[in-house]
């Protein structure tokens, strides 16, 4: 720690901890999970974001599996060359949407990278049982097309019947080689593939969307932690999402899930309080015809709006959350709007890299007179304000996937559920404590996440066991014991 500490610059600690997996990967963990509030922000957002765009100048040696378009036909063989033979869980990107970012191509390998050292710090898989891919289909950055250290294919992204073959070959390939128990988690793919895949194989294999299911389970969490220590109920709040891709109408989806189980009714009815905004304005019934399939459920009947200020005013509501990926969006005038019309407005501004975020939080705070229950996608130091110190949420999927994984495979699960999701987001929220809520916090600290990833992972494997899709056999009795006793740590063993 102390020579990471000497280096200044984030990048510069990105490299040496690369370099430290590489050469000690016990002692890379160990020094992740004694450190981990410190080191989360080298290793993933926003230190991740950076390293990914300057991927190919920073390259020393491959970190995952390359697939591209020039391997159609020998997928499976490309899987067999990797060294390590037990995989539990998959981190596949295409790398078109990487954060907040767009297109990184192949130079997006850093998030699957990033998210798999998270399975092992936070949630306690083993290293090797991990696999990073990436799955190499061109891209339409034409500043890394341009660039002499571009790591992947030189040429524009293939769409249609030749993406999904190659993706089809791949999926195949996986359950070929590593059963049906592997965990395949999706990562940064642009929606328009996201959901697709997601639709395809989830009926018959073993996937995970971090991006819409792991950021809704998230979410759902943060709300319901805030809503058992501020009052009320899910139904009783009015939502309106800034941004209608993945994380955003993941998160809408899985919120209405909720409500209705919660107050009995159905999810069309719960979706009425729940409204989106996209690049082109307010979801409303008239543009029913030209928007995606994923929005129309929230196509209410509503004039035209175009600006987030107006839909706010028009709207009310208690809840706004980013996730556009457009930095500094939640501007003075949407937060004082949210501020005047709710005593405590829920502002989450989920957009990575920092760069990205919506706001920053002292904007949030400062701006709502302290008055914001906040959090952010990327980390915010605390804030300060009228003598108070307030210390933002960390809103990020990071708290779900590891915990969440770990359940998946220490069950034998060979599918995931809704309800599975669900059971990861209450687990969430029920670790969050008055004195956490009283900080500002609704989510635990990260620093007592392995604590935080064992009783999810108890909770996911428990709603695995009673929905038949366990098959690890027999049931054990103590789930939370037994996660426990399945994770990873990185002790030097003596072997006398
Ligand atoms: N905190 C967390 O855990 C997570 C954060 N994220 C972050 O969320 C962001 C988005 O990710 P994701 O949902 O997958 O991306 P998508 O591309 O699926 O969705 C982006 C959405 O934002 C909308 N949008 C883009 N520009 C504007 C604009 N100027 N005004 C209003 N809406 C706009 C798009 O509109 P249209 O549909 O019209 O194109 C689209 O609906 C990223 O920054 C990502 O890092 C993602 C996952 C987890
Ligand atoms: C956190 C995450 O998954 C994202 O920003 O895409
Ligand atoms: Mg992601």
């Amino acid at each position: 720690m102390q020579n990471v500490r000497q280096l200044e610059v984030p990048l510069q600690r990105y490299m040496f901890l690369m370099d430290l997996q590489e050469r000690n990967e016990r002692l890379f963990y160990k020094l992740m999970i004694d450190n981990v509030e410190e080191l989360l922000p080298v290793v993933y957002t926003p230190t991740v974001g950076e390293a990914c765009q300057k991927y190919g100048s920073i390259f020393r040696r491959s970190q995952g599996l390359y697939i591209s378009l020039k391997d159609k036909g020998r997928v499976l063989e490309l899987l067999r060359n990797w060294p390590e033979k037990s995989i539990q869980v998959i981190v596949v990107t295409d790398g078109e949407r990487i954060l907040g970012l767009g297109d990184l191509g192949c130079q997006g390998m850093g998030i699957p990278v990033g998210k798999l050292a998270l399975y092992t710090a936070l949630g306690g898989v083993r290293p090797s049982a991990c696999l990073p891919i990436t799955i190499d289909v061109g891209t339409n950055n034409e500043e890394l097309l341009n660039d002499e250290f571009y790591i992947g294919l030189r040429q524009r992204r293939a769409t249609g019947q030749e993406y999904t073959e190659l993706l089809d070959e791949f999926m195949v390939a996986v359950k070929q080689n590593y059963g049906q128990k592997v965990l395949v988690q999706f990562e940064d793919f642009a929606n328009h593939n996201a959901f697709a895949l997601l639709d395809k194989y989830k009926a018959t294999h073993l996937v995970f969307n971090d991006d819409i299911q792991g950021t809704a389970a998230v979410v759902l969490a943060g709300l319901m932690a805030g809503l058992k220590f501020a009052g009320g109920t899910l139904a009783d709040h009015t939502f309106l999402f800034f941004g209608a891709g993945e994380a955003g109408t993941g998160i809408a989806e899985l919120v209405a899930l909720e409500i209705s189980m919660q107050s009995k009714t159905s999810q069309e009815e719960a979706h009425k309080n729940i409204w989106l905004v996209d690049s082109k304005g307010l979801i409303v019934s008239s543009r029913k015809d030209s928007i995606q399939p994923f929005k129309k459920l929230y196509a209410h009947e509503h004039e035209p709006v175009k600006d987030l200020l107006s839909a706010i005013k028009d709207i009310k509501p208690t809840a706004l959350i980013g996730s556009a990926g457009v930095g500094q969006s939640f501007t003075k005038e949407v937060i004082e709007a949210m501020s005047s019309i709710n005593k405590r407005p829920i502002i989450l501004a989920l957009s990575n890299p920092t760069s990205k975020s919506e706001c920053t939080a002292e904007q949030a705070y400062s701006w709502s007179q302290g008055r914001a229950i906040f959090g952010s996608g990327s980390p915010f130091d605390p804030v300060k304000y009228n003598e108070k110190l307030f210390v933002p949420a960390q809103a990020n999927n990071a708290y779900i996937f590891p915990g969440f994984g770990l359940g998946v495979v220490i069950s034998g699960a060979i599918r995931v559920k809704d309800d599975m999701v669900l059971a990861a987001a209450e687990a969430l929220a029920e670790q969050v404590t008055a004195e956490h809520f009283d900080k500002g916090l609704i989510y635990p600290p990260f620093s007592s996440i392995r604590k935080i990833s064992t009783n999810i992972a108890a909770r996911v494997a428990a709603k695995a066991y009673d929905l038949g899709l366990a098959s690890h056999l027999p049931r054990p009795k103590d789930l939370v014991k037994y996660a426990e006793s399945c994770m990873y740590s990185p002790i030097y063993r003596s072997y006398r």
